[in-house]
């Protein structure tokens, strides 16, 4: 299969790929799941989930980005069956999900609530920042999703003086929620 490719760019910038590969791994997607992607922006995750699953729900409250998220969807290749919603979520999610990703965080209480009413199966939330990581995994323990999390830090190598150095991005959280989890 080919690499994803986002010719066309948010502000807001796409989850990294080396983020991307553990999420979906954390996702667990199957072929007849339904998946929804909380703030899609780029659509790096809504493609890489159309590849996998049979239905992608990709919900994103600024138009601009979700234009952006329906052009990428058109230079990449997925089987799925895409919709594509402008709204803030908990607004315009589905009912009947079985896997969520939450990159955006406006309401991600609100939208772990619907989740969970819902009985969506597995969701994961990625967070780049401290407390918001903390407030995070407190929400998904509260709700008995907290099942994993994993920090990330990825670094790039790079020449330097005829040799190699690295160039590391923030690192990432990724909270990883199963319904009925029994915690860390
Ligand atoms: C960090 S970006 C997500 C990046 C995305 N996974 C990608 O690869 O391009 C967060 C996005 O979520 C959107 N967002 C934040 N909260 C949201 C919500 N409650 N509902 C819908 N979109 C939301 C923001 O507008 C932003 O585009």
């Amino acid at each position: 299969m080919s690499q994803v490719t986002l010719p066309h760019d948010a502000k807001a910038g796409p989850t990294k790929p080396e983020v991307r590969a553990v999420t979906l791994d954390k996702l667990g997607l199957r072929p007849t799941d339904h998946f929804v992607d909380v703030g899609s922006c780029t659509g790096s995750v809504t493609i890489e989930a159309a590849r996998r699953a049979e239905r992608v729900t990709a919900v994103e409250r600024k138009p601009k980005r979700l234009d952006v998220t329906r052009k990428n969807l058109g230079a990449n290749d997925y089987d799925a069956d895409v919709t594509l919603r402008e709204a803030e979520a908990p607004e315009g999610l589905p009912a009947d999900a079985d896997a969520m990703f939450v990159g955006g965080s406006r309401n991600f209480e609100a939208v772990l609530d619907h989740a969970v009413e819902t009985g969506v199966d597995r969701v994961v939330m990625n967070v780049s920042r401290v407390e918001p990581a903390g407030d995070a995994i407190e929400a998904f323990r509260e709700r008995d999703l907290l099942s994993e999390v994993v920090q990330l830090q990825v670094s790039h190598g790079y020449e330097l003086a005829g040799a190699t150095s690295f160039r590391s991005n923030n690192p990432v959280y990724v909270v990883v929620g199963r319904r009925g989890a029994e915690g860390l």
